[in-house]
C-alpha cells in the first residue's frame, strides 16, 4: 500500500508518516524543503522518541520524498498510485498543494478508477473540506461530477505535540507520548483505510471543537501570555501563578461553551483539561512559545481557537469571556520578528489601532462586547 503525505514537517514526521508505516504503507514525503527531501532519500528512514522515561524509540522505514519545486511530475504519478493522501502543511499551504493534487487526480481518473481518500490533518476546523474546495477550483465543472464519487474529502482532528526539533539526526523527532488522530467516515468513498491509531467517527464537529478549543485555545493562551511575560517555553510559562491561573480560566470558559454545545459530561470534561494541561507542563518536551503562538492572525480568526468559543461562551452565558479576552489581548501584544503574521498584525495595530486591527482579523465589529472586552484587557497589558 502507498501513502502519499505533504508537509515532512515535525506533524508529518513525527505522527502520520508513524502511523502509516506502522500501517504498513509505503510513505512518499512531498515538501519544498530540499535538505529535507534530500536527507529522507539518502537514509531511507529516521526515527521517532518519545517524550517520557520509559518509551523506546522507534523506526520509521520503506520511506522516500519528492522535492514538489523541482519534481512536479514525480508528485502526479505518485498520486496516481496513491491508496491514501495525507497532508500536514498548514493551513495557509492547502491553497498551494491544491494545485498539485487536482492535477494529480485528473490524471489518475484518466487511467485507473480506484477510489481515494485525502484527509488535511491540520488543525482547524473542515481542513479537508477546504482543501476539497480548493482543488475544486482547479478543475472544470465535468471533472468535478467524476471526481465526487471517487474522491473523498474526510475531514479531521489530529492531536500530538510536536515542538522544534534540535536533533544531532535532521530526521529524528522527539513526540509527546499521546496522540488521538479522529476522522469523519461520511464521506469517504470505497473502504475505510486500515490505519492503525485512526478513530472513524460519523459526525467530526465535537471531537474536533473539543480538541481545537482545549488543546489549542489553551496552548495558545498559554504562549501569548507566557511571551508577555517574558517565558521562552510552554512548561516554563506555566510554573509561573499568572499564566496558570488565566490558562484555567480560559479552559473553564471553553469547556463551559463546549459542554453546552455538545452535552458532554462535566466530570469528563474537567478530567479532559487536566489531563491537557499535564501535556502542557511534560518536562521532557521543551516548546518555544513562538512555535505555539505562530500565526496570530491566523488563530484570531473567525473560526479559530479564541473567537469562536469566545461566541460560544457568550450566545450561552449572554456575557463576554474574561479569560478569553485576556489571551486574545495577549495575542495582540505579540511580538516574533521572524513570524510574518505577527509582524503583519504589530504592523496593522500601529497603523490603525488595536480595535480597529482586531475587529478586521476576528471579523467582530468593534463595538462588539468581545471586542470591547479584549480592549480593556489589551489596556490592561499596557
Ligand atoms: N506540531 C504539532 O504539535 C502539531 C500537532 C497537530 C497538528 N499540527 C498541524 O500540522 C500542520 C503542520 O505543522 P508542523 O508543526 O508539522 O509544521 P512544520 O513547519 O514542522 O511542517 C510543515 C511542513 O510543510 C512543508 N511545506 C511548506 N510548504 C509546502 C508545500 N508547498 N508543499 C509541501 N510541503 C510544504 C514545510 O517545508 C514543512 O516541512 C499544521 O497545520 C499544524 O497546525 C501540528
Ligand atoms: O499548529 P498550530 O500553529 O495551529 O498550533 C500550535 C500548537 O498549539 C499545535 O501545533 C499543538 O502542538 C498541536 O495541535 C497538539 O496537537
Amino acid at each position: 500500500m502507498k501513502a502519499v503525505h505533504f508537509g515532512a514537517g515535525n506533524i508529518g514526521r513525527g505522527f502520520i508518516g508513524l502511523l502509516l508505516d506502522q500501517s504498513g504503507y509505503e510513505v512518499t514525503f512531498v515538501d519544498v524543503n530540499d535538505e529535507i527531501i534530500s536527507s529522507i532519500n539518502q537514509h531511507k528512514s529516521y526515527q521517532v522518541h518519545f517524550a517520557d522515561e520509559t518509551s523506546d524509540a522507534v523506526t520509521v522505514e520503506h520511506i522516500s520524498g519528492i522535492n514538489s519545486i523541482e519534481d512536479p511530475k514525480a508528485v502526479t504519478n505518485a498520486i496516481i498510485d496513491a491508496d491514501i493522501v495525507t497532508t500536514a502543511v498548514g493551513p495557509n499551504i492547502l491553497p498551494v498543494i491544491a494545485k498539485a493534487i487536482a492535477k494529480g487526480l485528473v490524471e489518475r481518473i484518466d487511467i485507473h478508477r480506484e477510489p481515494l481518500a485525502i484527509i488535511a490533518c491540520e488543525n482547524m476546523i473542515g481542513g479537508s473540506t477546504l482543501l476539497k474546495e480548493y482543488v475544486y477550483q482547479e478543475i472544470s465543472e465535468t471533472d468535478q461530477e467524476g471526481f465526487d464519487d471517487l474522491f473523498g474529502f474526510p475531514d479531521a482532528a489530529v492531536d500530538r505535540i510536536v515542538p522544534n526539533q534540535t536533533n544531532a539526526n535532521l530526521l529524528d523527532v522527539r513526540v509527546e507520548p499521546y496522540y488521538e488522530w479522529v476522522v469523519e467516515k461520511t464521506f469517504i468513498q470505497g473502504e475505510l483505510p486500515d490505519i492503525k491509531g485512526i478513530t472513524y467517527v460519523e459526525e467530526l464537529g465535537p471531537y474536533i471543537e473539543r480538541k481545537l478549543f482545549t488543546v489549542n485555545t489553551g496552548h495558545a493562551a498559554t504562549a501569548y501570555l507566557g511571551s508577555c511575560h517574558g517565558y521562552e517555553t510552554i512548561d516554563e510559562a506555566l510554573q509561573g501563578e499568572a499564566v496558570m491561573d488565566t490558562l484555567n480560566g480560559v479552559l473553564q470558559e471553553t469547556g463551559q461553551a463546549l459542554i453546552e454545545a455538545y452535552g458532554f459530561d462535566a466530570k469528563a470534561h474537567a478530567d479532559y483539561i487536566q489531563k491537557i494541561i499535564g501535556r502542557f507542563q511534560n518536562p521532557h518536551i521543551s516548546d518555544e512559545v513562538t512555535r505555539v503562538g505562530r500565526g496570530p492572525v491566523r488563530k484570531l480568526g473567525p473560526k479559530d481557537r479564541f473567537v469562536r468559543p469566545a461566541s460560544m461562551y457568550l450566545e450561552f452565558t449572554s456575557a463576554a469571556p474574561t479569560y478569553l479576552a485576556k489571551a486574545m489581548a495577549a495575542a495582540l501584544r505579540f511580538q516574533n520578528k521572524s513570524d510574518e503574521e505577527a509582524v503583519k498584525l504589530q504592523r496593522m495595530i500601529q497603523k490603525k489601532g488595536p480595535a480597529a486591527a482586531f475587529a478586521e482579523v476576528s471579523g467582530l465589529e468593534q463595538n462588539h462586547p468581545i471586542t470591547e472586552a479584549v480592549m480593556l484587557e489589551y489596556e490592561k497589558l499596557r
